[in-house]
């Protein structure tokens, strides 16, 4: 087996063997917009060959910013394309094109990577961590209604819209802003732009390269599937938000994504949604698990919670360079004692933070939390606190207070979300 990186000349061979590998023909081509792998980077793909030169197994990279705690934004290898064929599986093809990859990354001075895994049996032995989740929110249509706001302004008196204001379904009076509604192909580079400034500003989110949205890679509403936008204008007619939307056969209206400055424009665009006619249900993919829609339905059981899954993996490349790249809100240090299994490494880092940056460096202090680097990679972007993973007896606390310690000291300022499919 030989396993080599990949040039713009092997672009078909790739995708067909990526093909076979998930045992689907390729999509046809759509006039005007690309397919996922019309975003491949070519100069970071590594194929597996046999010793006579079929190729069997595949792995691609996309260069993305990933946003770290502190609205830090930090370059990450986005590890996708995962494929070895049937009939050679299970024969060490994925592990040896995992090492590969994760020497090219650290070449190229990466010290983070990232993927969206098929199965989640598969990557924690190379190193990686369920590190952010997504689920769906289903809303019936006649139990939509918002509740009004409760928070009450300076003076004590409820806010425009509040309680004392019309309640009266889902758009009770509140004036949040004017919707609008546009085919996708009208958006420009709307969605692009709004997209852009919410990934910086939310922990967790990818960047989407401009070559995607200039060849319609991925997902609705990059792709060219058929799809409405809503967009929602600011104060001074600034666009800050879009929801992309289809209504299908069985009137459920499926919202791919909503996408918002603050919470205001995610509200009104939310009301737009649940306000549409001839729908019975309305799907909202990928909200955060803690996201505040469930608070603003007038009745709480409105809305179904399903599919809540990981989403985003992290696997760190670089202890201390990682560690000091995100942001901390909390003042403290701790060693962690890191074994990394699969590359063969270990380490003990004195983690030191003093208003909000980190200091990491080598000790020989006894350690505070002992963990593999996986576990690590669940608890670098504040997603999952430490004291989780000592309970499932995953990372071993060394002293009674070592698990709120790091609990602490993890703690995000807002929780990771990430909704970018790669
Ligand atoms: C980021 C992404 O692209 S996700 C997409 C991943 N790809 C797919 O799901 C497509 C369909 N599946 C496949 O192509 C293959 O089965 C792969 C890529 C998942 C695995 O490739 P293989 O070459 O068979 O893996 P390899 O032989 O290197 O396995 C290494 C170890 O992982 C284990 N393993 C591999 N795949 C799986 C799995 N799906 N579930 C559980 N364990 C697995 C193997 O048993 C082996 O364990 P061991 O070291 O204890 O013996």
């Amino acid at each position: 087996m030989r396993i080599r990186s990949t040039t713009e000349e092997d672009l078909g061979v790739f995708v067909d063997t990526v093909h076979a590998a998930f045992g689907r023909h390729p999509e046809t081509p759509v006039d005007g917009g690309g397919l996922w792998w019309s975003a491949l980077e070519m100069d970071r793909g590594v194929l597996a060959l046999t010793a006579d030169g079929r190729p069997v197994g595949t792995a691609a990279a996309y260069s993305f910013e990933l946003t770290l705690p502190g609205e830090i934004l930090a370059p990450v290898a986005g590890v996708s394309a995962v494929g070895v064929l049937p009939s050679h599986r299970r024969r060490g093809v994925l592990s040896g094109m995992m090492r590969h990859q994760l020497a090219e990354f650290r070449e190229r001075g990466e010290f983070l990577a990232v993927l969206l895994a098929s199965e989640a049996t598969i990557y924690g032995r190379y190193g990686y961590g369920p590190a952010t989740s997504t689920a769906r929110l289903t809303v019936p249509r006649r139990e939509a209604a918002l509740a009004a706001p409760r928070a009450r302004d300076a003076a004590g008196s409820p806010r425009a819209g509040g309680e004392d204001g019309p309640n009266d379904g889902p758009n009770h009076g509140v004036d949040d802003g004017p919707v609008e509604v546009l085919p996708r192909e009208e958006c420009g580079d709307l969605l692009e732009e709004i997209y852009d400034r919410y990934r910086r500003a939310q922990p967790g989110a990818l960047s989407r390269p401009h070559r995607w949205w200039a060849r319609r890679a991925g997902r609705p509403p990059l792709s060219p599937a058929p799809r409405y936008l809503a967009l929602h204008r600011d104060g001074a007619g600034v666009p800050d938000g879009y929801a992309s939307y289809s209504v299908g056969e069985d009137r459920t209206l499926t919202v791919d994504e909503t996408i918002a400055g603050d919470d205001a424009a995610h509200t009104a665009l939310t009301r737009f949604l649940l306000g549409h006619d001839l729908v019975d249900r309305i799907v909202f993919k990928h909200l955060p698990t803690d996201h505040p829609l469930r608070w603003q339905l007038a009745d709480f059981r409105a809305g179904q919670v399903s599919e809540d899954t990981d989403w985003l993996w992290v696997r760190l490349l670089d202890v201390p360079r990682a560690l000091t790249a995100r942001g901390w809100f909390t003042d403290g240090a701790l060693v962690l004692d890191v074994t990394d299994p699969f590359l063969g490494e270990r380490g003990r880092h004195l983690l030191t933070v003093r208003d909000g940056r980190a200091d990491c460096v080598p000790t020989d202090r006894a350690p505070d939390l002992s963990l593999d680097v996986r576990d690590l990679g669940s608890l670098y972007l504040g997603g999952t606190a430490p004291g989780t993973l000592v309970r499932a007896g995953h990372v071993r606390a060394h002293h009674a207070d070592a698990a709120a310690l790091a609990d602490a000291l993890f703690r995000p300022e807002r929780r990771p979300h990430c909704l970018h499919w790669f």
